[in-house]
């Protein structure tokens, strides 16, 4: 049965446990210096004793407006005060069932004096009872859906995170999940022990739509369909695509071009949303949407179908399970017409591909290319890829879903920080300037656009795209120093990680600077998992560096020839979540073009040009 994931985080509010981490833990860092992450492990800075008050409710503030600075300030005050008092009502620890209130005050108190958190941890714990061979208990969370409605889900997750640590379970009804946003159990539930975790509850709501695609998928099949896709995001496919990325985004400045000279304000999270359609449209299966250009019935079918996944997973009650339900409700009827078109389009697209690697002289090698269609579907079919139908459709739908609203929901977010952050602006533009001038960019300026990258980079830990991962454990196991049980439904926190006080010194300021332009290009690997923008593990993206390089160019593209701010009037940029973070009412900003730049015909042949320049370095 389709498991529903909102039905749960809905519900967060009222608190009840034994409570880990004291409050005070959670501001220490933004007296400390930048981190070294190198010379700085996260466990060395969990022990770290001194514990100031926790930051309220301003972690998450994100409304902004150029005008109607009241509005802005009603709905940041909103905000405030609903984290407000979630937190107060989590510290005062009036939810605690398991552990009687006077624990928890004397707990808090010396937590106040200073005791180091790992020593009050043992000797809690020990009070507890696991000291005389009683079962540890996961701290736990139970929860009302008043305290947390009308906000993003894993804004809650985080206030409760603040107190109950990187381990805790949250109950509701007669369901559970464990919230983990521990690096070190991170890792080893991605990385050291993968083995013995599935897709669980993600994988249920998105079989109507990704069927047993590469993200739901586990198992054996998982492992076959992996071996067979990642090859054919080679470099060379990739070196191909930055044209592909430099085209599309061409386009969006036409558009981005004409609204600025009409004087009218643009709504760019539904830009990007249509940018990145366009480019994976094209290198997922060669098959041009053009949906930033116009609508038609295939675009809009893709749109009721990702709508329904997110619909799915965020809804109370799983209407669309009920039978007669999915024959009479308009909208799943609408569902399933949707599906019916894009499979169609999918299956005819598959059987005009086939005709044309039965047409070419095929000589397949590992960075093999077709120069006219240089998709993953002519790289999958060329290399033999003995699939059936069905699966090559689940796994060309999951690949164009994976890779549409993440890379769409980052450059959303992306421009959203630079309207706040002129500082940024002058620096990328510096940088465009001096890499790319007014030529279109290739797979060597990749490297050269560090600065952009880093904005890329800061962007994803500020709005991690999704911002939790799904698992449920195969087997028991033990997470941290917890026993866990087989069958447990887990979220690990990417929001909670990317944020946390104990491993980000400002964590919630936007500053690319964190990341120094001679290191490394941030990952899990060198953040010690406090860090996942693309996971990790054996599930790690496979289109990671595909998607830094897009956002990268279409951020490099706009921004030498824009200026970007917050319409005027337009409502606050306020999160809600899908699979991806949403804004609420949209991105509405004004465009004023900074210069002509080189003649339009001009920067089309460039963009030709660059594209046989790439072609020619990688081939
Ligand atoms: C900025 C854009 C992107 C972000 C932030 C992103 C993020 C992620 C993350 C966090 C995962 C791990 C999910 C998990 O462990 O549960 C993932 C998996 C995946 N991504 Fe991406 N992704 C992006 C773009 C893309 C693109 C462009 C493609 C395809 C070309 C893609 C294809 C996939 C696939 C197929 C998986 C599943 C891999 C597996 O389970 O083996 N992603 N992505």
């Amino acid at each position: 049965m389709a498991f529903n994931l909102s039905s749960s985080l809905l519900q967060v509010a009222h608190i009840s446990s034994q409570p880990r981490l004291q409050p005070k833990a959670l501001a220490a860092a933004s007296s400390r210096r930048p981190l070294d992450h190198k010379a700085e492990s996260p466990t060395h800075l969990r022990s770290t004793p001194s514990l100031p008050l926790r930051p309220t409710g301003r972690s998450f503030r994100c409304s902004s407006s150029s005008n109607g600075r009241g509005d802005e300030d009603q709905a940041v005050k909103e905000v405030e005060k609903r984290r407000a008092e979630l937190a107060a009502r989590i510290a005062s620890g009036e939810f605690t069932a398991q552990q009687p209130g006077w624990v928890l005050a004397l707990r808090n108190g010396l937590s106040n004096l200073g005791l180091p958190d790992e020593f009050l941890e043992r000797l809690f714990s020990r009070w507890a009872g696991s000291g005389s061979g009683q079962r540890l208990e996961i701290p736990q969370a139970r929860g009302s859906v008043d305290a947390v409605a009308g906000q993003a889900f894993f804004i809650p997750l985080y206030e409760l995170f603040l107190t109950y640590g990187g381990i805790f379970r949250l109950n509701f009804g007669p369901k559970s999940f464990l919230i983990i946003s521990d690096p070190d159990i991170a890792k080893h539930i991605l990385k050291n022990n993968s083995r013995a975790y599935s897709k669980g509850i993600l994988a249920e709501i998105l079989e109507f739509v990704m069927g047993k695609g590469l993200i739901p998928a586990d198992g054996e099949l998982w492992r076959v369909r992996r071996r067979a896709i990642v090859p054919a995001l080679h470099q060379k496919y990739v070196a191909a695509m930055i044209n592909l990325f430099g085209e599309a985004s061409f386009r969006l400045c036409e558009k981005l071009d004409a609204a600025a000279s009409d004087g009218e304000d643009v709504e760019m999270e539904s830009l990007f949303s249509r940018l990145t359609l366009d480019i994976i449209g094209k290198a997922v299966f060669n098959y041009e949407f053009d949906s930033l250009t116009h609508d038609n019935g295939i675009v809009e079918a893709v749109y009721v179908a990702l709508r329904e996944a997110e619909m799915r997973s965020t809804s109370p009650i799983p209407t669309w399970e009920i039978p007669i339900w999915k024959d009479i409700s308009p909208r799943q009827r609408k569902v399933s017409e949707a599906l019916k078109l894009i499979n169609t389009t999918l299956d005819d697209l598959i059987a005009i591909c086939k005709r044309m690697v039965e047409q070419e002289e095929l000589r397949f090698h590992e960075e093999y290319m077709n120069e006219q269609d240089p998709s993953i579907l002519h790289f999958l079919l060329a290399s033999g890829d003995d699939v059936s139908s069905k699966q090559l459709r689940d796994d060309l739908m999951t690949m164009l879903i994976a890779g549409h609203e993440t890379s769409a929901a980052v450059l959303t977010w992306t421009f959203y920080l630079l309207s706040k952050a002129p500082e940024v602006v002058a620096k990328l533009q510096d940088e465009v300037d001096s890499v790319l001038g007014d030529r279109s960019p290739t797979i060597e300026d990749m490297k050269k656009l560090k600065y952009t990258t880093r904005v890329i980079n800061e962007s994803l830990r500020l709005y991690p795209q999704p911002p939790v991962l799904i698992r449920r454990s195969l087997e028991d196991d033990v997470l941290g120093k917890y026993p866990i049980k087989r069958g447990e439904d887990i979220f690990i926190s990417v929001w909670n990680l990317h944020r946390s006080p104990k491993h980000w010194v400002d964590a919630e300021s936007f500053n690319p600077e964190r990341w120094p332009l001679d290191g490394p290009n941030p990952n899990e690997s060198n953040q010690n998992f406090s860090y996942l923008p693309f996971g990790g593990g054996p599930r790690k993206c496979i289109g990671d560096m595909f998607a830094t390089f897009e956002t990268v160019v279409a951020t490099a593209m706009l921004i030498r020839r824009f200026n970007f701010q917050i319409a005027l009037g337009a409502p606050p940029v306020e999160m809600t979540t899908g699979a991806t973070i949403h804004t609420t009412k949209g991105l509405k900003m004004t465009v004023t073009a900074i210069s002509s730049g080189a003649p339009k015909e001009d920067q089309q042949d460039e963009i030709s040009t660059a594209a046989h320049q790439s072609q020619q370095v990688t081939g």
